[in-house]
């Protein structure tokens, strides 16, 4: 039987919704120094398509099914992570260095830390080394107003990453790392532009020691399992944030998924908290991946293959806030071209945008 090296270091990447936490695990990934990761991912709403986006040496990904990790997935982490020991001591799998923990957005990471720490057998295989939460610079000062999981988030931090920082201005950068200070004082607020600042090393911060934490974080840890208002419904975490689905399952025209993000960030712009998607495009053999975070577009990206079964299928995860699904839909059908009564099509939304609001020429 396999001799675990004891205990086996569980770091745990957290962030609000579109903080950049997977383009940075990839990263990470690539250096030969975490070939031997294990990358558990949680995500959020019915359909995952994380598993798809990081992109791993081996065999390490473990999808966490759907739901949120700080309540309904809780458990299933704790199995996790004692099937994966089990399979590492009896050799089904390669040995594992250390196992990377990346929650959804929305996750409060205090019950991600009880569960690991408070759990007899798990915490005698495994240690918490270290939170490392990423933070993005366009976004960050909004989503820390406007979401208690994300000042818990960078509360908790042993360590802070500043992500978006090529693409915020100094004086955004300069607001979030003020207010950042003043929320976690001891955390180490790193760039991600600063290549040093991010190779394997960041992910071990040492023993999760509370004494360097603020009181609350003690307060957070001792307190019951929070559970915020759950609803059984994996795709609501509360009475104002849903996921929904958009689905196409012939290509879509050139340029029409690009229009319609660009369209849904200019009217919703504020309410969208997360879209990203992977989507078939007329002629072009491999999937695109789209991303858009409240009414920022980025640029996509491609993956190498269509994962196995799900060909020329477009799926695209949509996360609001206070924003039905109706007029995201209505929108995504108006410009991926499926006709429909009494709704704009693509062209007369470009010509005319008030078209969608019922104004027309
Ligand atoms: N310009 C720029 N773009 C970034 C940076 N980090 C991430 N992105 C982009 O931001 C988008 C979201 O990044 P992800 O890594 O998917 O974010 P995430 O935190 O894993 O997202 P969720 O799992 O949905 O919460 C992608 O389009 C990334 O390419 C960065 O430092 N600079």
């Amino acid at each position: 039987m396999y001799q675990l090296p004891h205990p086996i270091p569980v770091s745990i990447v957290t962030g609000f919704l579109g903080a950049g936490k997977s383009t940075l695990i990839n990263r990470l990934l690539r250096d030969p120094a975490l070939s031997d990761a294990a990358v558990i991912i949680n995500e959020f709403g019915e359909i995952g398509i994380d598993h798809l986006l990081v992109e791993s040496a081996g065999d390490g990904i473990i999808e966490l099914s759907n739901g949120c990790l700080c309540c309904s997935v809780r458990g299933e982490l704790i199995d996790t992570l004692a099937n994966l020991l089990d399979a590492v001591q009896t050799e089904r799998v390669r040995p594992v260095g250390r196992v990377i923990i990346e929650t959804t957005g929305l996750a409060d990471p205090v019950p991600v830390l009880q569960a690991v720490m408070a759990h007899p057998a798990i915490a005698a295989s495994f240690r918490i080394d270290g939170v490392v939460t990423l933070v993005d610079a366009l976004a960050g000062l909004a989503t820390l107003d406007g979401h208690i999981e994300a000042v818990r988030q960078a509360a908790v931090a042993d360590r802070i990453v500043l992500t978006k920082t090529d693409i915020a201005s100094a004086e955004q950068t300069n607001a979030l790392q003020d207010r950042l200070t003043a929320l976690n004082p001891m955390a180490k607020i790193v760039d991600v532009a600063d290549g040093e600042a991010v190779r394997p090393g960041l992910l071990a911060a040492g023993l999760f020691d509370l004494a360097r934490k603020p009181d609350a974080v003690g307060d957070w840890l001792s307190a019951e399992p929070a559970h915020h208002h759950h609803h059984h419904d994996v795709n609501r975490h509360d009475e104002h944030i849903r996921a929904f689905a958009l689905a196409a399952d012939r290509p879509l025209a050139p340029g029409a998924i690009e229009a319609f993000q660009h369209r849904l960030a200019a009217n919703h712009g504020d309410r969208l908290l997360r879209l990203k998607g992977v989507v078939a495009v007329e002629g072009m053999a491999r999937p695109l991946v789209v991303h858009g975070v409240r009414d920022m577009v980025y640029p996509p990206s491609r993956l190498e293959a269509w994962p196995p079964g799900s060909e020329g299928l477009t799926r695209i995860v949509v996360i609001t806030r206070d924003l039905p699904e109706a007029p995201v839909s209505e929108l995504f059908a108006a410009f991926t071209g499926r006709p429909g009564i009494d709704r704009p099509d693509r062209a007369a939304l470009e010509e005319n945008p008030l078209s969608a609001f019922g104004f027309r020429r």
